[in-house]
Parts: C-alpha cells; sequence; structure tokens
C-alpha cells in the first residue's frame, strides 16, 4: 500500500504549568485541580459557539516533545511490558494525546480547563465535547489496568500536581 503523509495545521495551543514531562501526571483523573488553557487561534474561534454547554472536553493533540515510538513499552503504573497500543504511554507511531478535561468557563478565544496533563505549549489538533449521551460506556473490560492498585495509581499518577 502506497504511504500516506498526512499534515494537520494546529487551532490552538495549550498552556499548562508543566514543563518538565517526568513531572507532569499521566492523565487528567489523577489531574485535578492542575489548571491550564486552550488558546485557540482567532480563524477558528467561531467554532467555539455552544460549547460552554458541555462540562468536559476531548482535547486532542500533538505530543509535540515526545520520544522516538516503541511497539512495546512498560507502562508507567506497571512493571510489565505491554504493546503500545494497549497502553496510553506517549512514544507511539503518530504522537496523538487525547485528554478529557473539565471545562471550567470561556473567555472568548481561551478555555479555561481542569485536568491538565499535557506539556505547556502543546500544538492542540481538535475539541471535541464529551457527552454521556454518546460516549459513557457503563460496564468495561480495563485489560491490564485491572490489575494496578487504583489506591498507588492515584497516588503516583499525580506527579508534579500535588493540588
Ligand atoms: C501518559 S500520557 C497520556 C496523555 C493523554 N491523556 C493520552 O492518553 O493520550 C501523559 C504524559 O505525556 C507526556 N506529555 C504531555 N504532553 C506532552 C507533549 N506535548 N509532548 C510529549 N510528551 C507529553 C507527559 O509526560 C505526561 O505525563
Amino acid at each position: 500500500m502506497e504511504e500516506t503523509l498526512i499534515i494537520y495545521r494546529p487551532i490552538g495551543v495549550i498552556h499548562s504549568e508543566h514543563v518538565v514531562a517526568e513531572q507532569t501526571p499521566i492523565q487528567p483523573a489523577y489531574a485535578r485541580g492542575c489548571r491550564g488553557q486552550a488558546e485557540i487561534f482567532p480563524e477558528f474561534a467561531e467554532g467555539l459557539r455552544d460549547l460552554e454547554g458541555f462540562s468536559h472536553l476531548y482535547l486532542i493533540y500533538h505530543l509535540h516533545r515526545v520520544e522516538p515510538s516503541q511497539m512495546l513499552v512498560k507502562p508507567f503504573l506497571q512493571n510489565a511490558i505491554r504493546g503500545i497500543f494497549a497502553t496510553r504511554a506517549p512514544c507511539r507511531p503518530n504522537a496523538i494525546g487525547l485528554s478529557i478535561l473539565e471545562l471550567l468557563h470561556r473567555e472568548g478565544n481561551v478555555l479555561y480547563l481542569d485536568g491538565m496533563d499535557i506539556l505547556d505549549g502543546t500544538p492542540l489538533l481538535d475539541i471535541k465535547p464529551y457527552t454521556a449521551k454518546f460516549d459513557f460506556v457503563k460496564t468495561t473490560r480495563n485489560g491490564w489496568q485491572d490489575e494496578v492498585d487504583e489506591k498507588e495509581a492515584r497516588k503516583l499518577g499525580k506527579r508534579g500536581c500535588q493540588k
């Protein structure tokens, strides 16, 4: 198959207090109280209309400071080797990050968000509203994560976000 190169143009930039990858929380679930902003470039600002009705947003972004990709990784929360696609590790073939953040409020083209697990200066590719109507799944299998002690995960996963 012919290789296709896909180019995306950022719609904005993420501002957060995180500047060191190793001190950044590993997921929004462990970053409650860690706030930041998504600044949307003026040419896309009109597209923010009606967003305030949603409590949570998916941010889709380019992990611009990521290490080269690996197919097998040791997840942060477990001492075992797993396939990259069975983890949320950043060193993926396409460096796409996905976080569900709480929308606190909007001021013009700036979204104020809680639950930041994203480095400052990260290019933002897209925003989609999280809606329980489409996205909430009541019963799930959680793979190897069911082997991880949740109390320990919360303690470790917060890293620099000690709010
Ligand atoms: C485990 S990843 C999860 C990111 C996202 N919630 C996901 O599931 O795709 C979170 C880690 O990615 C790293 N990270 C965050 N922003 C990054 C960026 N712009 N470039 C490279 N690494 C980044 C930080 O070390 C952070 O702790």
